[in-house]
């Protein structure tokens, strides 16, 4: 479990630096994250929160209180993302973060998002994504650019 930073603490305000090293280093940084997000029963989590201004983060969508039709999906590391493009229409829903502990905020997003990042071993990959996967990329997005939801709430 790696130390998550709480809201208000300066590394959460940064535009993270991009990742140029696809070495063990940052395979081990991708491990300890994904434990940390298990163990807080996550759907994502942000290097910044874990005090490193890096561009990745991880996304794992499952099914869970909040979000019962949410889709299983492999956890994905998602590093250097861009957001190519995004539709007009946009969703409301109930967003957490791992920084504001206890907080639940109405936050609206993008419902399609055309996305382009690398994955831990460099490859880039381009897609399109929707519905709640699509929230938390867009979630973990604003982590590095120095945004949380506070700032995103409705
Ligand atoms: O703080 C974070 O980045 C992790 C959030 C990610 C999230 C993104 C979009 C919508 C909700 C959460 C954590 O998963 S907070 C725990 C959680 C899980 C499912 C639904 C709501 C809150
Ligand atoms: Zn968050």
């Amino acid at each position: 479990m790696l130390p998550i930073a709480t809201y208000g603490e300066a590394v959460l305000r940064q535009v993270a630096a991009p990742v140029t090293v696809f070495d063990s280093e940052l395979h081990q940084l991708a491990e300890q994250m994904l434990h940390t997000m298990q163990q807080a029963n996550g759907v994502g989590i942000a290097a910044p929160q874990v005090h490193r201004s890096l561009q990745l983060f991880i996304m794992a969508s499952n099914p869970n209180p909040r979000y019962p039709t949410a889709p299983i999906m492999a956890p994905q590391v998602v590093i250097n993302p861009q957001i190519l493009q995004a539709s007009e229409q946009m969703v409301a829903g109930e967003e957490g973060c791992l920084s504001i502990p206890q907080q639940r905020c109405q936050v609206m997003r993008h419902q399609a998002i055309e996305v382009k990042y690398q994955d831990l071993s460099g490859e880039w990959c381009q897609e399109w994504l929707e519905g709640f996967i699509a929230r938390i990329f867009q979630h973990e997005f604003d982590h590095l650019q120095g945004i949380t939801l506070k700032e995103r709430a409705t």
